[in-house]
């Protein structure tokens, strides 16, 4: 019998992924903060809860579009911002942005990229000129400089990104045991292109390179008050990336900011926090659909996306997946990614009765809780 596996999930793509990366890249990929408990119970917390389908229904269609700020999405998985890409592999973000334009999918990019604002754009334009749409979201961490941050924003403006995703969940790295057991190297031949040559030089000498970067340049006294002057600096939506409480959603409308990302980073911030599916009820709740909650953190299946837009959520990001994906095969890597999730997505919408995302609502999931005992 051959030894030949097909890679038919994400889990495939992450296991062939980590047999090719070294250890320096893995260390800072793969961890969550400290103990990795909020890390894992992202992804567990999808299992938590369980689908209710209907049936005798004509699915014989099946329309995952979203809409989103008026652009139209082919399908509501999208592709997280994550920083230095071209550790994965050479391609780097235009992959993960070319593969985003193709399907249809929303793309947003990381301040700390390894391919610049402008060289994204010009990635996407072969494919926009045969008619493909690239929406692109640029994220935004807000420098102590906040020159540096106002030189980024116009960037994207130029460069056609048009929504900004501010991440309001690290004023501090948090703890990530592996780099700080091993340090963490940026490879000599990559570099933060989103700045000047020499951007976080000084850090580099230092064994924490991230830890050290991110307390010297990005602001800790970041508040409410800081966003909406940012407002005030552009035209483009703002949307804030890691809120997990309805205290915060409120707050994100009450200071006129456009959308909500539900996230922990992944976990890479502070260990503890609740899983995000089971953050995002509240929040959606709060903000009683004045503006636009998006989610993103352990999706690893289309049945986790349904879940999360069963719960109120417009789109879920995806960010190690994309990263896998570019280590198994670039560009290529990730269509196979977003082929994976959204036939994963398609089957599961039918599966459950239901032909178009808008019909999905609370009433097809449910928490484990409630299972019948056996
Ligand atoms: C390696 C890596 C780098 C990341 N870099 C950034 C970043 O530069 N800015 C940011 O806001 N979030 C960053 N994130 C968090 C992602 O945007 C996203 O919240 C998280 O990856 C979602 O969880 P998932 O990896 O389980 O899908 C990063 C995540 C990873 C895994
Ligand atoms: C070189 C700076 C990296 C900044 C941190 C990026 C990030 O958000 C992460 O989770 O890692």
């Amino acid at each position: 019998m051959s030894a030949f596996k097909k890679i038919a999930n994400i889990q495939d793509i992450e296991d062939a992924a980590l047999k090719k990366l070294d250890r320096n890249v893995l260390d800072y990929y793969g961890p969550g903060a400290q103990d990795n408990i909020t890390n894992k119970d992202n992804k567990l917390a999808y299992d938590r809860y369980q689908l209710c389908p209907r049936v005798l229904r004509d699915v014989s269609n099946v329309d995952m579009s979203v809409s989103i700020f008026g652009h139209t999405f082919k399908t509501p998985v999208f592709v997280a911002a994550s920083a230095m890409q071209k550790m994965a592999n050479p391609i780097g973000e235009a992959g993960a942005a070319r593969s985003a334009c193709k399907n249809g999918a929303g793309y947003s990019l990381s301040t700390v990229s390894t391919t610049s604002l402008e060289d994204i754009s010009k990635s996407v334009a072969p494919l926009e000129s045969q008619g493909h749409q690239s929406v692109r979201w640029f994220q935004l961490y807000v420098y102590k400089d906040r020159l540096k941050s106002l030189d980024l924003i116009k960037r994207a403006e130029n460069a056609g990104f048009t929504a900004l995703l501010v991440t309001a969940d690290t004023p501090y790295l948090g703890r990530r045991l592996a780099n700080i057991r091993h340090g963490f190297m940026l490879p000599d031949h990559l570099r933060l292109a989103n700045f000047d040559k020499g951007e976080g030089d000084s850090a580099k000498k230092d064994s924490n390179y991230i830890s050290k970067y991110i307390s010297d340049q990005i602001d800790p006294s970041l508040s409410w008050k800081d966003l909406k002057w940012l407002k005030t600096q552009t035209k483009l939506p703002i949307l804030v990336k890691g809120v997990l409480t309805a205290e915060d959603a409120k707050l994100v409308v009450e200071n006129g900011l456009d959308g909500i990302v539900v996230s922990n980073h992944g976990g890479r911030q502070l260990d503890g926090v609740s899983a995000t599916i089971d953050a995002l009820d509240e929040v959606v709740q709060a903000v009683d659909n004045k503006i636009p909650v998006l989610i993103d953190g352990g999706v690893m299946r289309g049945s986790d996306v349904f879940k999360a837009l069963a719960l109120g959520a417009k789109a879920v990001f995806v960010g190690r997946p994309v990263l896998w994906s570019l280590a198994l095969d670039g560009e290529k890597g990730v269509d196979l990614m977003f082929d994976i999730l959204n036939e994963e997505l398609r089957l599961t919408m039918a599966l459950s009765g239901v032909s178009n995302v808008s019909q999905i609502d609370k009433s097809y999931i449910k928490p484990l809780a409630t299972r019948s005992k056996l």
